[in-house]
């Protein structure tokens, strides 16, 4: 089959890769691959190519996304564990709850191409979990000379390790990279693709001038994310990961750095708080959720207008024998003071053109995922209706309802029933949360330093030129503040560095 030649080289290898794999009587090393490429190297661009292939040849293609923003940008994809039924709670054993015999058993069967998406967000569990519930099927056994991959499905994983690695509740840097797919007995058996031309930048003058070390944009984001920027350490005994931020992209800090940071990414705020498109185009990144709420607090003080908020109603649920006596401990009004990472507020308050972010992928055939952004249209009793800003299904206005979520967290012997809107004000956002966002401004408030791998990267890949990147950093007095740790796990994708070269297969 001809190489498309819209694809640039490294594209075309790629394809011609996998396309290998849907040709008769080819020599077959593995049919499990990885796209390994940063943001804007054409991965999305390639999936399409591929998928538009194959459609031709009339095989059945299944798209999946680990979230939910990453599955609207391809066709028809869903979100990877709802598709394969992913348990929640897994472990090493494992597997997903997927019947022999059953539509979806039978559509697994049928497909010719697996298409995962964002792979490096999600734990090696549950792609391990996978491999069981797709060999079971295929009836491949698990272990010994007859185990292929996968049960022989081939599958295409894709994204860049230099990204956020899976959350893991209080995760030391060994149990962080040891959750990755690069520490899972699959990674050994998987052929890894390189993208490394970043089609998304290069094409801009802008961002060809050195912004830093005689470096352009692109390049030094990628240093930020591969760890290989000069760093120093400042505090005695504590790693060497500090490194400096180009001057052209620092905001100087004042005693209200919150105004100070807001008011350059919302600037002429008064005049256009009721822009969909300027809301779209910019945000505050930082790395915790109560610097995320200061900045809303202060956004939703300057919005004109009456404000309006929604009270959830908190109950809660155990199986314990002393399930009264939990009750009782447990009041109503001391559940609605907590708090949870990705769930909604006892209280949210909200007015007309505030822009909020979707917690719960309600529906995400129609663009309502976990992580959408839109802007408020209507304030009602029952409902509210936001404008979905970016993406696929940008400008589309949408109903959404309040949902019961249930909150396992292990801090507490409940699970707590709280019906809400899943939304959350989104003037700012938690730096993990922003991973899949494209923005053309964007303002990273480090009031302390990132804490995790990848998120100082993934903070300064959201934007496509250098003009968009503005930094606003609150250091101890000993530490000069254009200076901001950068934490790479280089252990987490070192391996991928020892497959850069790879030869085509014969066609
Ligand atoms: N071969 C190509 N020819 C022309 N344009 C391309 C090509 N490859 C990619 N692009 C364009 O470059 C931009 C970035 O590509 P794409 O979105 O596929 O990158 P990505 O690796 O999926 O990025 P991210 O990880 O940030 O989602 C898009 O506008 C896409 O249309």
């Amino acid at each position: 089959m001809p190489v498309p030649t819209s694809l640039n080289e490294q594209q075309a290898l790629a394809f011609q890769t996998v396309i290998n794999y849907f040709l008769p009587a080819q020599t077959r090393s593995s049919s499990f691959f990885f796209l390994h490429g940063h943001g804007g190297t054409g991965k999305t661009f390639l999936y399409r190519t591929i998928l538009g292939h194959l459609k031709e040849l009339g095989k059945i293609v299944l798209v999946v996304a680990s979230s939910g923003i990453a599955a609207t940008l391809l066709p028809n994809a869903t979100i990877a564990h709802s598709r394969f039924k992913i348990p929640l709670e897994i472990d090493h054993g494992s597997s997903c709850n997927i019947k022999k015999g059953t539509p979806l058993a039978e559509l697994i069967i049928g497909a010719s191409l697996i298409i995962w998406d964002e792979a490096p967000m999600v734990h090696r569990l549950s792609f391990e979990a996978v491999d069981r519930a797709f060999c079971d099927i295929m009836k491949v056994p698990l272990t010994g000379d007859q185990y292929i991959p996968f049960g022989g499905k081939t599958v295409l994983l894709g994204g860049d390790f230099r990204q956020t690695l899976p959350i893991v509740a209080d995760a030391g840097r060994e149990e962080s990279v040891d959750a990755s797919l690069t520490r899972s007995y699959l990674w050994p058996l998987c052929t890894v693709l390189h993208l490394s031309q970043n089609m998304r930048v290069t094409s801009d003058a802008a961002n060809q001038r050195q912004i830093f070390d005689g470096q352009n944009f692109a390049e030094w984001t990628l240093s930020v994310g591969d760890g290989i920027v000069r760093a120093k350490s400042f505090v005695e005994n504590q790693p060497t990961d500090w490194i400096e931020i180009p001057e052209s992209s620092m905001i100087q800090s004042t005693d209200a750095p919150i105004e100070k940071m807001t008011s350059e990414i919302y600037s002429d705020f008064s005049q256009r708080f009721h822009s969909a498109s300027y809301l779209t185009e910019r945000s505050n990144v930082t790395p915790t959720n109560i610097n995320v709420t200061e900045i809303n607090t202060h956004m939703l003080s300057l919005v004109q207008g009456p404000i309006r908020t929604y009270f959830s109603s908190d109950t809660l649920h155990t199986d314990a024998t002393d399930a009264g006596r939990i009750e009782t401990k447990y009041p109503t009004e001391f559940l609605n003071t907590l708090s949870f990472n990705g769930y909604p507020e006892h209280q949210i308050d909200l007015k007309v053109f505030t822009p909020v972010m979707l917690l719960r992928n309600l529906n995400p055939a129609i663009g309502l995922c976990n992580g959408t952004r839109l802007m408020i249209v209507f304030l009602g009793h029952y409902v509210i209706k936001g404008l979905i800003m970016g993406g696929t299904f940008n400008g589309k206005t949408v109903a959404i309802p309040r949902v019961v979520l249930n909150i396992n967290d292990s801090r507490w012997p409940f699970v707590l029933k709280r019906r809400q809107f899943p939304v959350r004000l989104c003037y700012a956002m938690t730096i993990n949360k922003s991973q899949g966002q494209t923005l053309q401004s964007v303002g990273i408030y480090l009031p302390k330093p990132v804490f995790n791998h990848g998120q100082l990267y993934v903070a300064v890949s959201r934007v496509r030129t250098a003009a968009g990147l503005r930094f606003l950093i609150v250091n101890e007095p000993n530490i000069p503040s254009n200076y901001t740790r950068n934490i790479v796990y280089h252990e987490a994708f070192s391996c991928l560095r020892n497959t850069a070269e790879l030869t085509a297969p014969p066609l």
